[in-house]
C-alpha cells in the first residue's frame, strides 16, 4: 500500500517582494509539500508579485489561516509577524538579521507558545563553517581572530548576521573576535575568518554565490517545523527531516 499524502502545509512569506522572498516564492513552488497562501508585502507593486496570493502588510492580522511563517523583512517588521505566529498557533522561521536583543528576547517570549526557529545563515556551508571556527579558536587562543564579510551595497546591517554568529562560535572557543565590513556591487554574501599567529595564518571562508542556498534551508525549516512542540529550534535539530 502506497504511503498517505498529507495536505501541503499553508505557508505565509513575509516580506515577499524583497530579494529573499522573490527567491522563496520560486523555490516553494517547486514543492508539493508546502502552498504559498499569502505574500505578504507592503505593496504589489512590484511585478514579481502578480499571480502570488498578496496580503498586503497594513492588514497583516487578517491574514488567511496558515501553518508556518518565513520571514525575511526588517527588523523594524518582525515583531508583528512573531506575534501573529504566536497568535494563531502557527510555527516562525525567521532570518532576518539585524534584530535588536529586545526582538531576540521577544523571540523567546514566543518559543514557549510556538515552534520558533531564526537563523543569520540557512546555508548547509556557513553551518558546518561555524563548528570549524569554534575548533580553531579552541585550538588558538593566543591568535588574533578577525572576521571580515562582504556584502550587495543595499544590505542595511552591519556586521552582518553571520559575522556576528560566527563571532559568537570564536568566542565560545575562546578567541575575541574583531569585524570589518565590506559593502560592494551584488555580493550575496562572503564571510573570510582569519586567525593569526607569529609567523602563520589560517583563513576560513565561504562564499555564497546565489540566494537559493539560504532560501532552500528556510523551506526545508518550514516544512518540518510544523507539529513539533513549542520551542526554539536550531536548524542542525531538523537535519534529516522535512
Ligand atoms: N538568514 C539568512 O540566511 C539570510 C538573511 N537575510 C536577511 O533577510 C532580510 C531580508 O533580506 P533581503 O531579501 O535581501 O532584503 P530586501 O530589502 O530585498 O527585502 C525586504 C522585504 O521586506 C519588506 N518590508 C519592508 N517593510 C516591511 C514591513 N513593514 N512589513 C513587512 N515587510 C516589509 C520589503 O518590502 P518592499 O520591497 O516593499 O520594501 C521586502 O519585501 C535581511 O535582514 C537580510 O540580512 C538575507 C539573506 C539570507
Ligand atoms: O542581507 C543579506 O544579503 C544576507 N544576510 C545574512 C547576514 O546578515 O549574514 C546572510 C547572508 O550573508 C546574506
Amino acid at each position: 500500500m502506497s504511503e498517505p499524502q498529507h495536505a501541503p502545509l499553508r505557508l505565509l512569506i513575509h516580506g515577499a517582494s524583497g530579494r529573499m522572498g522573490q527567491t522563496l516564492l520560486r523555490l516553494a513552488a517547486e514543492r508539493d509539500d508546502l502552498r504559498v497562501v499569502s505574500a505578504v508585502a507592503p505593496t504589489t507593486a512590484d511585478a514579481g508579485l502578480l499571480g502570488q496570493p498578496f496580503h498586503p502588510v497594513t492588514d497583516l492580522e487578517n491574514a488567511p489561516d496558515f501553518d508556518v511563517a518565513v520571514d525575511f523583512s526588517l527588523p523594524a517588521a518582525f515583531e508583528a509577524i512573531l506575534s501573529l505566529c504566536a497568535q494563531r498557533g502557527a510555527a516562525f522561521v525567521s532570518g532576518t538579521t539585524g534584530l535588536a536583543a529586545q526582538q531576540q528576547r521577544a523571540l523567546q517570549a514566543a518559543s514557549r507558545f510556538v515552534p520558533v526557529l531564526w537563523s543569520a545563515n540557512f546555508s548547509l556551508g556557513v553551518a558546518v563553517l561555524d563548528d570549524l571556527v569554534e575548533r580553531a579558536a579552541a585550538a588558538l587562543k593566543a591568535w588574533d581572530c578577525d572576521i571580515v564579510e562582504a556584502h550587495h551595497t543595499r544590505k542595511l546591517d552591519a556586521p552582518s548576521g553571520t559575522a556576528l554568529a560566527l563571532g559568537a562560535a570564536a568566542q565560545r572557543g575562546g578567541a575575541d573576535p574583531r569585524y570589518a565590513s565590506l559593502r560592494a556591487g551584488d555580493i550575496v554574501g562572503e564571510h573570510l575568518v582569519q586567525f593569526a599567529g607569529p609567523g602563520e595564518r589560517i583563513e576560513l571562508i565561504h562564499r555564497a554565490t546565489n540566494r537559493d542556498i539560504f532560501a532552500r534551508g528556510a523551506l526545508h525549516a518550514a516544512a518540518a517545523l510544523p507539529g513539533r512542540a513549542a520551542g526554539s529550534y536550531r536548524l542542525r535539530d531538523l537535519l534529516g527531516n522535512g
